[in-house]
């Protein structure tokens, strides 16, 4: 403190030499900016590192982040404020992301500072690292691998795209008024969710709920999702004021962690005292599926409840969003890739010529149908590479290491891999890399063709990957095939459609549609 003073002292005694150095800061800062004139790499500013580059670019950083990349060859250094810190390595290399990743995975962690960030996790899978992980990892492996969990789930998907989706949008039909399409996916992701975790209905996006605000649990999960954005665009200090003082988002996100809590340990209580019935089909919910697990005997009673709520908000967190997102980004390209829709509807209405006719209902595609959409399969896959769902995974160097290209990186680098990157670089999908062409996906003989998954990252990649990888591709067939079969869907004039900066790959001001029944189109 007295050194401060003594320095601020002397520069006021001798104005000249604090106008010199002004003039010198702004002579580098003006040197910098004219040498990298015309190239997209983020400018690094004296004291403020690059933090100009992010407030001036707020509102479309995924796009600016990718002509970086495209820039500087796919990688490079952002530097935080002097001070606050805040350094990390930008990639999306796919020779990279398969040595962080797969490689050498043991080398780098999600880390504490990510657990912290994202602590409405608790100390499930999506948090845990190292030993902690794997154990975890090995019981979700077995139960989402089990065939009562596995036919509960996509059971569940195919009832609530009957009882819910189609019966909401064939009334938004008959009513003739635009819907937001994203907030329908929202709802609808959120009740299959809550039906598959809990066995329950929620029922948030039924007729008689369209214009009801989200019930309690769902704006929990929803400020939950702001909440952890929030974390993650601000200084770390700077959030841990607000949660220190408990204002602001940081007072909201407390308040929904507290409701998701209440909710979750009293549906375990309650299962506690009142077990579901087993057998034909039922007890493949979540929650039984884990109550069922065998009990680790060192364990207390308290510390089983809260693996099973982790278990449970984990899964919500995983499944939730990211299929929401999906499927908004799919609507969002059929609606401006007609030629694609036409494609994908004939495929259905072909394979809806070998299945059984309903009376007129609309239809909804059963899981064993869809296997043989492979069109479908692949206008899926290529929506996901331009639009992945979580655009962006991180993880923490445990230790010194060399990346395939030669850069050093120290115990503690944070790494940002930007997979929305990933699929707009021509390096590494060609020059048409930034058109939506399904076709890329399909072999002569039609076929899906594999991509490997450090080029193809949406499910992330190496023994981290997506354990839902599957189920979620089979819940998004099942819900976009029953919409394209039974509606036409189109964009409302005028509405434009863009990504935010988010953790999800959210729109900004959602996908208004208009949706026309297809007998009626
Ligand atoms: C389109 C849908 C989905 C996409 C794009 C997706 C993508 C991803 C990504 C990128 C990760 C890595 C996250 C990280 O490391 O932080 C991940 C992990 C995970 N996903 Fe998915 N996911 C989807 C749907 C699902 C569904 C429906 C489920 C559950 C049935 C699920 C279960 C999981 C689990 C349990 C993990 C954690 C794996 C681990 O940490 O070892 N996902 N997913």
């Amino acid at each position: 403190m007295a050194t401060m003073g003594a320095f601020r002292t002397f520069l006021l005694s001798y104005p000249e030499i604090l106008l010199a150095a002004l003039c010198f800061l702004s002579l580098a800062a003006l040197r910098l900016a004219l040498r990298c004139r015309g190239s997209s790499v983020p400018l690094r500013w004296p004291v403020v590192g690059m933090l100009p580059f992010v407030l001036s670019n707020l509102g479309h950083l995924l796009d600016v982040a990718t002509a970086a990349l495209r820039d500087s060859g796919c990688m490079f250094v952002f530097r935080g404020p002097w001070l606050v810190g805040g350094d990390f390595l930008v990639t999306c290399d796919p020779a990279t992301m398969h040595h962080c990743l797969a490689a050498n995975f043991d080398c780098y962690d999600k880390g504490h500072d990510f657990a912290e960030m994202f602590d409405v996790a608790g100390n499930g899978l999506l948090n845990a690292d190292a030993a902690s992980w794997a154990r975890q990892r090995q019981v979700v492996a077995t139960v989402f691998a089990a065939p009562l969990f596995r036919s509960f789930v996509i059971s569940t998907v195919g009832r609530q795209t009957a009882r819910l989706l189609v019966p909401f949008l064939d009334h938004a039909a008959a009513a003739g008024r635009a819907v937001e399409l994203e907030d329908v996916f929202m709802r609808f992701s959120l009740d299959v969710s809550y039906a598959v975790v809990f066995a329950a209905d929620l029922d948030s996006l039924s007729v008689s709920a369209a214009d009801a605000p989200y019930p309690p649990f769902g704006q929990a999960t929803r400020i939950a999702g702001e909440a952890v954005m929030f974390r993650h665009v601000v200084p770390a200090r700077w959030w841990k004021l607000l949660r220190w003082l408990n204002v602001g988002i940081e007072r909201r996100f407390a308040e929904a962690k507290a409701v998701l809590d209440e909710f979750v340990y009293l549906e375990i209580a309650n299962r506690k005292a009142k077990p579901l019935p087993q057998g034909e089909g039922q007890g493949g919910d979540l929650l039984s599926m884990y109550m069922a697990w065998p009990r680790d005997p060192a364990m207390t009673d308290r510390q089983r409840d809260e693996f099973l709520r982790d278990a449970a908000v984990g899964y919500m967190i995983a499944a939730k969003d990211l299929v929401a997102s999906a499927l908004t980004w799919l609507f969002y390209m059929l609606c401006t890739h007609p030629h694609v829709e036409d494609k994908v509807l004939a495929e259905l209405e072909s394979l809806r010529a070998n299945a059984a006719c309903c009376g007129g209902k609309p239809v909804v595609f059963d899981c064993d149908t869809l296997r043989s959409a492979t069109y479908l399969h692949a206008a899926v896959l290529e929506t996901l590479r331009l639009h992945p769902p979580a655009p962006f995974e991180e993880k923490e160097a445990r230790a010194d290491d060399v990346l395939p290209d030669g850069t050093r990186v120290t115990k503690g680098t944070r790494i940002l891999f930007c997979i929305y990157a990933m699929g707009r670089v021509e390096g590494i999908w060609g020059d048409d890399c930034r058109e939506y062409r399904p076709e890329r996906w399909l072999s002569g003989s039609g076929r899906v063709r594999h991509q490997p998954s450090y080029k193809f990252a949406a499910f992330n990649c190496g023994p981290r990957s997506c354990l839902g990888k599957d189920l979620g591709l089979t819940n998004l067939k099942i819900a976009a095939a029953a919409i394209i079969y039974n509606f036409r869907v189109e964009l409302v004039d005028g509405h434009v459609v863009e990504a935010s900066d988010s953790v999800v790959l959210h729109t900004k001001n959602g996908l208004m549609v208009k949706v026309k029944r297809r007998e009626a189109a």
